[in-house]
């Protein structure tokens, strides 16, 4: 490896078994052009491997190529391409351990209550794989997504079907507004370096100290907040007898991927307030048995043969299930509900999806209902009902007319916490909570119950200066409106203001539309704007950044998978993600099931052109500036021919997608005429993949419609997901003897 070679991601589910298939392609194509192109592998089987390495036998072992790349991330030659990962749940993360030590690994089991030191220490490394572990890491930089122009006028011309919207249609958000996360914040901005210490003054006298030492910078923001959990419970009963009332479907929708701390926490009192009598007669069985809710009722479930009155809890459960409102459904076929497992029900992709489907989620029946959403923490929730009373009032958006919302996010350095929770505890017992700096001040102070969760937030000031330059030139590079996402009634958003408006006095915005307005009015205005087929910037914190870039390309694409996403890294180079979306679990259980993969890869193409760009620069190889400004040709005519996969059997799919594309890619590099050698090279390839067209696709449809077998979920068996993913053995040969 050399200090600029390109390093492609392998990760997890769909984006890792499209790898299979696309890789090859590009590493044929880059070789001819000398560019190098290297995998990292990040992904969850790989870092659970990593984390327990040294516990492992010699050949067995691997190294963390997750903190290499992290490394690499803060330095100017970084060129990372970075397709979307697992961020798993507990229930992931055991499913992961358990498949691989079926593969052969001597991993230890995931201690659920762990006793020894040896341990409490496999609990810590697993605990450091689990949740939002990889995005933080990498992400050295603020964000910048947005859908390219091309998508964007493929959609106005190739509108996907929206659901319609009725005006007395009862879908609704509900979320708490007081006692919670967004109505107890307290912030502060750090005059200077310091070391602060979080520390539980319990009412009984004891000080237990939470975390030891935090550095914090000069001009850091730091806040804490704290969700009263028995105004969490009340509020949540009521939602359950409101559903019930209204006869709509009881949803709940979390992150308990990103928020790993709070989330889990958050779902496990959901699971007890949709089953409150059985908890009340069998909880201490099921903590005995250490089945959590946090962990969903799945995992409940699955455990009830081993307690003794199993049978009778399942009774219980069967009963109030019947008796509760209708919960809303994940997979209505196989019965699993929106709590059965934390993580499948992710707030930033599941709401959109609900509003582009006329409000509905799934029932029980497996027929479309309106639903109450609920989103305990008031912070964000606001931004969902404005869109919700939006097409109850005007109706569905019309994708072949709408505006657009791109966005441009606070994320780097772990902006806002995200992902890393180190902060966030359940309290153990009633008292303050305090934030104490090195000089024994108190800087922060809650008073808190037992079983409250309370979690402190950091925000360096580096991030927060590079962001507004971002959104700065992301205004002046389109005209457009930039909006900050901020409520100066928040106590965390009021210090950001103080900083935006600083910094941007920094800059020339003689002739910007640059304003600052609370996440529920500019949400108004971005909705208002979007009917009338204008485009406004959103400039966000680190969690509106994660929502946002799914909602808006969600409703004006149809999928969050064609973004260009790319991270601008604070100290040079990139981060290339590729779409805004995640690894599409349902994708996986499609092609197992009938070896179809309608995973889209058009991230992935939009994130290796600047990927080559910056590349070539660094470089100084004019035959990699060839490469992507051909692979964006190719791009282009790829969305002109509709070639990205459809989502049944019979038509082209991941596989056929990629053959078009190298299809289209060696035709533009034939064609061009800035480098005589590469037209020459890429020439009969071109002719051959050409004249092989139908074959090709012939022999990429025959395997349609049987079973595939992977040999492994989390951690695939290479050779047969290669086969699997590359079934045509003409594509195979004229790409082997380029
Ligand atoms: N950057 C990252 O690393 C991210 C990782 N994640 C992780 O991804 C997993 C799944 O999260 P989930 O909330 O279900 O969100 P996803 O975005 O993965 O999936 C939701 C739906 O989006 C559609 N979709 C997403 N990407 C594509 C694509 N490239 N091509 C076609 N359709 C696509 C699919 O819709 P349809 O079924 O209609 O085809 C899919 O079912 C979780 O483990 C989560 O932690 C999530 C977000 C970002
Ligand atoms: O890191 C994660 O857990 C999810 C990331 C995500 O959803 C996003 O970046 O949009
Ligand atoms: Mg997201």
């Amino acid at each position: 490896m050399t200090d600029s070679t390109i390093i492609y991601t392998h990760t997890d589910e769909a984006p890792a078994l499209a790898t299979y298939s696309l890789l090859p392609i590009i590493e044929a194509y880059a070789s001819k052009a000398g560019v190098e192109v290297e995998t990292r592998d990040i992904s969850l089987a790989g870092r659970i491997i990593a984390a327990v390495s040294d516990l492992l036998p010699e050949d067995q072992r691997a190294a963390d190529a997750l903190a290499e790349l992290g490394e690499l991330a803060k330095r100017p030659e970084a060129n990372i391409i970075k397709l979307p990962n697992v961020s798993a749940s507990v229930p992931q993360l055991k499913a992961a351990i358990a498949e691989l030590r079926e593969q052969g690994y001597d991993l230890p089991d995931y201690p659920e209550d762990p006793q020894t030191d040896e341990e409490r220490d496999v609990r810590a490394r697993y605990d450091k794989v689990k949740g939002s572990a990889v995005n933080p890491v990498l992400r050295e930089g603020n964000s910048d997504r947005r859908a390219p122009a091309s998508v964007k006028n493929y959609a106005k011309g190739h509108p996907h079907s929206m659901g319609a919207w009725s005006s007395d249609s009862k879908t609704d958000v509900a979320t708490m507004g007081v006692d919670d996360f967004r109505s107890n914040e307290k912030s502060v901005t750090l005059a200077s370096d310091d070391t602060l210490r979080i520390e539980l003054v319990g009412d009984d006298g004891s000080t237990t100290v939470l975390k030891e030492s935090i550095p914090v910078l000069a001009g850091e923001i730091v806040d804490a907040t704290s969700m009263n959990v028995a105004a969490l419970r009340e509020f949540l009963a009521a939602q359950v007898a409101q559903a019930k009332a209204d006869d709509v479907l009881f949803s709940v929708h979390l992150k308990a991927t990103m928020m790993k701390v709070s989330d889990p926490i958050i779902f496990g009192h959901v699971v007890r307030a949709f089953f409150p009598k059985t908890f009340a007669e069998h909880g201490a069985a099921l903590a005995e048995a250490g089945l959590s809710p946090n962990d969903g009722l799945g995992g409940i479930l699955a455990g009830l043969d081993q307690v003794a009155n199993g049978a009778d809890i399942k009774a219980s459960f069967e009963a109030e299930l019947a008796d509760g409102p209708r919960l809303a459904m994940v997979d209505s076929d196989k019965g699993i509900t929106n709590l059965h497992v934390p993580s499948d029900v992710i707030v930033d992709a599941s709401m959109p999806a609900m509003i582009r489907t006329s409000g509905h989620m799934w029932g029980p029946d497996g027929q479309e209902a309106d639903t109450l959403a609920v989103i305990p923490d008031s912070s964000y929730a606001g931004v969902y009902q404005v869109v919700i009373d939006d097409c109850k009032a005007h109706g569905a958006y019309d994708p072949s007319t709408m505006g657009s919302v791109p966005n441009v996010g606070l994320m780097a350095q772990k902006a806002e916490e995200y992902g890393s929770h180190d902060k966030t505890f359940e309290i153990p017992t009633t008292g303050t909570v305090r934030v104490v700096n090195a000089a024994g001040d108190v800087l922060l102070e809650h008073t808190v119950a037992q079983g409250d969760i309370w979690r402190a937030c950091q925000t360096k000031d580096v991030p927060v200066r590079d962001w507004v330059k971002l959104a700065v030139n992301r205004a002046r590079a389109t005209g457009d409106p930039a909006v900050f996402w901020l409520d100066e009634t928040r106590a965390h958003d009021a210090q950001l203001i103080a900083k935006v408006n600083e910094y941007l006095g920094e800059h020339d915005t003689d002739g910007l539309d640059i304003r600052i307005m609370s996440p529920v009015e500019a949400t108004k205005l971005s909705v208002e704007r979007i009917r009338q087929g204008l485009d406004t910037i959103s400039v966000t914190g680190n969690v509106l950044r994660d929502y946002n870039t799914d909602l808006f390309p969600i409703l004006e694409l149809g999928t969050s998978a064609k973004m260009l996403s790319v991270v601008p890294l604070i100290n040079g180079g990139g981060l290339f993600e590729t779409g805004a979306g995640g690894s599409a679990p349902k994708h996986v259980q499609q092609l197992v099931k009938e070896n179809y993969l309608r995973w889209d890869s058009l991230g992935e193409f939009f994130a290796l052109v600047p990927s080559l760009e910056q590349y070539a620069t660094a470089t100084d190889n004019p035959k990699a500036q060839v490469l992507a400004d051909a692979l964006d040709r190719a791009t282009a005519s790829f969305l002109e021919h509709d070639r990205s996969p459809g989502r049944r059997l019979g038509t082209i799919d991941n596989r056929g997608s990629h053959f078009y594309l190298a299809l289209y890619w060696a035709q533009e590099l034939a064609q061009q005429t800035d480098d005589a050698e590469l037209a020459e090279v890429f020439g009969p390839l071109a002719q051959k993949l050409s004249d092989a067209e139908q074959t090709i696709v012939d022999e990429l449809a025959a395997v349609q419609g049987q079973p595939a077998d992977l040999g492994g979920y989390y951690q695939p068996d290479p050779e047969k997901a290669a086969k699997i993913m590359r079934p045509s053995t003409t594509f195979n040969e004229a790409l082997a003897s380029f």
